[in-house]
Protein backbone atom coordinates (compact mmCIF):
# COMPACT_ATOMS: atom_id res chain seq x y z
CA UNK A 1 0.00 0.00 0.00
CA UNK A 2 1.34 3.00 -0.91
CA UNK A 3 1.19 5.52 1.61
CA UNK A 4 1.14 9.23 1.48
CA UNK A 5 1.32 12.32 4.07
CA UNK A 6 0.30 15.02 3.22
CA UNK A 7 2.69 17.92 3.42
CA UNK A 8 0.00 20.48 3.81
CA UNK A 9 -0.19 22.22 7.03
CA UNK A 10 -4.14 21.94 7.67
CA UNK A 11 -4.73 18.94 9.04
CA UNK A 12 -4.20 16.84 12.38
CA UNK A 13 -5.96 14.42 11.10
CA UNK A 14 -3.04 12.27 9.75
CA UNK A 15 -3.80 8.77 10.62
CA UNK A 16 -1.76 5.80 10.64
CA UNK A 17 -4.97 3.69 8.84
CA UNK A 18 -5.17 5.88 6.19
CA UNK A 19 -8.64 5.45 3.97
CA UNK A 20 -8.90 2.75 2.10
CA UNK A 21 -11.41 -0.08 2.07
CA UNK A 22 -11.25 -0.75 5.70
CA UNK A 23 -11.49 2.82 6.90
CA UNK A 24 -13.28 4.97 3.42
CA UNK A 25 -14.05 8.70 3.96
CA UNK A 26 -17.81 7.78 3.58
CA UNK A 27 -20.39 10.74 4.12
CA UNK A 28 -21.66 8.61 6.94
CA UNK A 29 -19.25 6.88 9.13
CA UNK A 30 -19.64 3.34 9.26
CA UNK A 31 -19.30 2.26 12.59
CA UNK A 32 -21.54 5.40 14.49
CA UNK A 33 -20.46 4.44 17.94
CA UNK A 34 -17.23 5.34 16.64
CA UNK A 35 -15.79 8.09 18.77
CA UNK A 36 -12.80 8.60 16.51
CA UNK A 37 -13.12 12.45 15.51
CA UNK A 38 -12.94 13.66 11.77
CA UNK A 39 -13.89 16.70 12.19
CA UNK A 40 -13.82 17.79 8.80
CA UNK A 41 -16.69 15.21 7.83
CA UNK A 42 -18.67 16.72 10.50
CA UNK A 43 -20.88 19.35 9.57
CA UNK A 44 -19.51 19.55 5.57
CA UNK A 45 -22.56 19.95 3.50
CA UNK A 46 -23.34 20.28 -0.36
CA UNK A 47 -23.95 23.83 -0.03
CA UNK A 48 -20.52 24.42 0.95
CA UNK A 49 -19.39 23.54 -2.33
CA UNK A 50 -22.37 25.61 -4.12
CA UNK A 51 -20.67 27.97 -6.22
CA UNK A 52 -22.70 30.69 -8.52
CA UNK A 53 -20.60 29.34 -11.70
CA UNK A 54 -22.72 32.11 -13.53
CA UNK A 55 -21.25 34.87 -11.64
CA UNK A 56 -17.52 33.70 -11.80
CA UNK A 57 -17.31 32.95 -15.74
CA UNK A 58 -18.93 36.03 -16.99
CA UNK A 59 -19.08 36.39 -20.81
CA UNK A 60 -15.37 37.47 -21.42
CA UNK A 61 -14.12 34.26 -19.82
CA UNK A 62 -16.39 32.31 -22.06
CA UNK A 63 -15.21 33.89 -24.64
CA UNK A 64 -11.70 33.62 -23.76
CA UNK A 65 -12.54 29.66 -23.14
CA UNK A 66 -13.62 29.39 -26.72
CA UNK A 67 -10.56 31.51 -28.32
CA UNK A 68 -7.93 30.21 -26.77
CA UNK A 69 -8.96 27.11 -25.09
CA UNK A 70 -7.94 27.80 -21.72
CA UNK A 71 -9.23 29.56 -18.38
CA UNK A 72 -8.16 29.93 -14.97
CA UNK A 73 -10.67 30.94 -11.62
CA UNK A 74 -9.03 31.44 -8.54
CA UNK A 75 -10.33 31.83 -4.74
CA UNK A 76 -13.10 29.04 -5.90
CA UNK A 77 -14.21 27.25 -3.01
CA UNK A 78 -14.86 29.03 0.73
CA UNK A 79 -12.02 28.05 3.27
CA UNK A 80 -14.38 25.17 4.63
CA UNK A 81 -14.67 23.42 1.15
CA UNK A 82 -11.11 23.83 0.31
CA UNK A 83 -9.41 22.78 3.74
CA UNK A 84 -11.86 19.49 3.67
CA UNK A 85 -10.24 18.67 -0.08
CA UNK A 86 -7.04 19.36 1.42
CA UNK A 87 -7.48 17.47 4.48
CA UNK A 88 -8.93 14.31 2.27
CA UNK A 89 -6.05 15.12 -0.28
CA UNK A 90 -3.80 13.94 2.70
CA UNK A 91 -5.43 10.76 3.99
CA UNK A 92 -5.87 9.03 0.24
CA UNK A 93 -4.67 5.65 -0.03
CA UNK A 94 -2.78 6.29 -3.34
CA UNK A 95 -2.47 3.68 -6.14
CA UNK A 96 -0.05 4.25 -8.81
CA UNK A 97 -1.24 6.42 -12.07
CA UNK A 98 -1.72 4.25 -15.96
CA UNK A 99 -1.67 5.24 -18.74
CA UNK A 100 -4.33 4.93 -20.99
CA UNK A 101 -3.15 0.72 -22.36
CA UNK A 102 -3.25 0.12 -18.35
CA UNK A 103 0.74 -0.18 -17.80
CA UNK A 104 2.29 2.58 -15.09
CA UNK A 105 5.56 3.96 -17.01
CA UNK A 106 6.86 6.53 -14.19
CA UNK A 107 8.87 8.12 -16.88
CA UNK A 108 5.94 9.37 -18.65
CA UNK A 109 3.51 10.46 -15.53
CA UNK A 110 4.98 9.72 -12.08
CA UNK A 111 1.44 10.72 -10.54
CA UNK A 112 -0.28 8.88 -7.55
CA UNK A 113 -4.15 8.74 -8.05
CA UNK A 114 -7.22 7.60 -6.56
CA UNK A 115 -10.25 8.21 -8.20
CA UNK A 116 -13.26 10.04 -6.95
CA UNK A 117 -16.77 7.90 -6.15
CA UNK A 118 -19.63 8.50 -4.01
CA UNK A 119 -17.68 7.30 -0.84
CA UNK A 120 -15.69 10.20 -0.68
CA UNK A 121 -16.77 13.00 1.22
CA UNK A 122 -15.28 16.31 0.19
CA UNK A 123 -14.73 15.28 -3.36
CA UNK A 124 -17.90 13.90 -4.00
CA UNK A 125 -19.09 17.36 -3.39
CA UNK A 126 -16.77 18.79 -5.14
CA UNK A 127 -17.89 16.17 -7.70
CA UNK A 128 -21.10 17.85 -7.77
CA UNK A 129 -20.02 21.44 -8.09
CA UNK A 130 -18.23 20.31 -11.20
CA UNK A 131 -21.38 19.42 -12.47
CA UNK A 132 -22.87 22.59 -12.28
CA UNK A 133 -20.28 24.02 -14.16
CA UNK A 134 -20.68 21.28 -16.69
CA UNK A 135 -24.39 22.41 -17.19
CA UNK A 136 -23.18 25.65 -17.38
CA UNK A 137 -20.88 25.37 -20.50
CA UNK A 138 -23.82 23.01 -21.68
CA UNK A 139 -26.15 25.94 -21.94
CA UNK A 140 -23.85 28.55 -22.98
CA UNK A 141 -21.43 26.70 -25.41
CA UNK A 142 -23.91 23.71 -26.14
CA UNK A 143 -20.72 21.75 -24.90
CA UNK A 144 -22.54 18.49 -24.50
CA UNK A 145 -21.53 16.99 -21.64
CA UNK A 146 -23.28 14.25 -20.07
CA UNK A 147 -20.90 13.50 -16.95
CA UNK A 148 -17.54 14.11 -15.10
CA UNK A 149 -15.23 12.06 -13.77
CA UNK A 150 -11.96 13.27 -11.52
CA UNK A 151 -9.56 12.05 -9.39
CA UNK A 152 -6.70 12.80 -6.79
CA UNK A 153 -3.70 13.33 -7.44
CA UNK A 154 -0.46 13.58 -6.10
CA UNK A 155 2.99 13.54 -7.64
CA UNK A 156 5.79 12.58 -5.22
CA UNK A 157 9.20 15.33 -5.55
CA UNK A 158 11.07 14.83 -8.58
CA UNK A 159 7.67 13.56 -10.81
CA UNK A 160 5.90 15.01 -13.46
CA UNK A 161 3.53 14.19 -16.62
CA UNK A 162 5.13 14.85 -20.04
CA UNK A 163 3.47 16.51 -22.31
CA UNK A 164 -0.17 14.76 -23.47
CA UNK A 165 -3.61 15.76 -24.58
CA UNK A 166 -6.74 14.29 -22.12
CA UNK A 167 -8.31 13.31 -25.81
CA UNK A 168 -5.82 11.41 -27.15
CA UNK A 169 -6.74 9.96 -31.01
CA UNK A 170 -9.52 12.44 -31.02
CA UNK A 171 -11.76 10.04 -29.25
CA UNK A 172 -14.15 13.27 -28.03
CA UNK A 173 -15.09 11.69 -24.82
CA UNK A 174 -13.42 14.14 -22.74
CA UNK A 175 -14.24 17.64 -23.84
CA UNK A 176 -13.06 19.72 -20.95
CA UNK A 177 -10.27 19.47 -18.69
CA UNK A 178 -10.03 20.93 -15.29
CA UNK A 179 -7.56 21.19 -12.89
CA UNK A 180 -7.70 22.07 -9.17
CA UNK A 181 -5.11 22.70 -7.35
CA UNK A 182 -4.81 22.14 -2.79
CA UNK A 183 -0.67 22.97 -2.35
CA UNK A 184 -0.26 26.23 -0.36
CA UNK A 185 2.28 28.40 -0.54
CA UNK A 186 3.48 26.85 -3.83
CA UNK A 187 6.60 28.87 -4.44
CA UNK A 188 7.82 28.97 -8.20
CA UNK A 189 11.15 26.75 -6.97
CA UNK A 190 8.59 24.38 -6.41
CA UNK A 191 8.52 23.69 -9.79
CA UNK A 192 5.56 21.72 -10.58
CA UNK A 193 4.07 24.41 -13.75
CA UNK A 194 1.15 23.24 -15.49
CA UNK A 195 2.66 23.93 -18.85
CA UNK A 196 0.13 24.36 -21.92
CA UNK A 197 -0.67 25.54 -25.45
CA UNK A 198 -3.39 27.44 -25.92
CA UNK A 199 -5.37 27.18 -29.67
CA UNK A 200 -3.10 29.93 -30.89
CA UNK A 201 0.01 27.70 -30.12
CA UNK A 202 1.02 30.26 -27.45
CA UNK A 203 2.36 28.38 -24.46
CA UNK A 204 1.44 29.61 -20.77
CA UNK A 205 2.61 28.22 -17.48
CA UNK A 206 0.24 28.00 -14.29
CA UNK A 207 1.59 27.46 -11.05
CA UNK A 208 -0.59 24.84 -8.94
CA UNK A 209 -1.49 27.15 -6.11
CA UNK A 210 -4.61 25.98 -3.41
CA UNK A 211 -8.13 26.98 -4.42
CA UNK A 212 -7.31 27.39 -8.14
CA UNK A 213 -9.27 25.87 -11.16
CA UNK A 214 -7.83 25.78 -14.30
CA UNK A 215 -9.86 24.34 -17.07
CA UNK A 216 -8.79 23.95 -20.71
CA UNK A 217 -10.04 22.20 -23.97
CA UNK A 218 -9.02 18.43 -23.51
CA UNK A 219 -7.59 18.67 -26.83
CA UNK A 220 -4.90 21.26 -25.97
CA UNK A 221 -1.53 19.66 -25.33
CA UNK A 222 -0.05 20.22 -21.39
CA UNK A 223 2.32 18.87 -19.22
CA UNK A 224 3.37 19.24 -15.69
CA UNK A 225 6.68 20.37 -15.13
CA UNK A 226 8.93 17.91 -12.10
CA UNK A 227 7.73 18.97 -9.05
CA UNK A 228 10.18 19.61 -6.15
CA UNK A 229 7.55 19.14 -3.25
CA UNK A 230 4.65 16.94 -3.16
CA UNK A 231 1.74 17.97 -5.31
CA UNK A 232 -1.77 17.70 -5.00
CA UNK A 233 -4.23 17.84 -7.64
CA UNK A 234 -7.75 16.54 -8.43
CA UNK A 235 -8.14 16.12 -12.02
CA UNK A 236 -11.31 16.54 -13.56
CA UNK A 237 -13.02 15.76 -16.94
CA UNK A 238 -15.84 16.26 -18.20
CA UNK A 239 -17.35 14.17 -20.94
CA UNK A 240 -19.74 13.92 -23.60
CA UNK A 241 -20.17 10.03 -23.83
CA UNK A 242 -22.48 8.25 -21.72
CA UNK A 243 -23.31 7.93 -18.06
CA UNK A 244 -20.83 5.45 -16.43
CA UNK A 245 -21.58 5.43 -12.97
CA UNK A 246 -18.39 5.07 -11.21
CA UNK A 247 -14.49 4.00 -13.07
CA UNK A 248 -13.01 0.96 -11.85
CA UNK A 249 -11.50 2.08 -8.84
CA UNK A 250 -8.41 -0.12 -9.95
CA UNK A 251 -8.56 0.99 -13.33
O1 LIG B 1 -2.02 18.43 -12.53
C1 LIG B 1 -2.00 19.08 -13.57
O2 LIG B 1 -1.67 20.28 -13.58
C2 LIG B 1 -2.37 18.42 -14.88
C3 LIG B 1 -2.61 16.93 -14.78
C4 LIG B 1 -2.87 16.29 -16.10
O3 LIG B 1 -2.54 16.80 -17.13
C5 LIG B 1 -3.60 15.02 -16.17
O4 LIG B 1 -3.82 14.37 -15.14
O5 LIG B 1 -3.99 14.62 -17.29
FE1 LIG C 1 -3.67 16.00 -18.73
Amino acid sequence: MTQIISNLNVTELILDNPIGEDNPPLLFPSNPNNNQKISTQHGLQLSDFDINWQDRLHDIQLDKFVNDGWIVIDDVFANKALLALQAESGFIDYREATLTAGIRISDIRGDKIRWITEKFFAGFYYLQSINALAALFNRSLFAGIRHSEAHYACYPVGFGYQWHSDNPAGRDERVISAVFYLNDEWATSDGGALEIVDKQGVHHHVMPVANRLIIFDSDLQHQVQIAHRQRYSIATWMRRDGLVPFVDENS
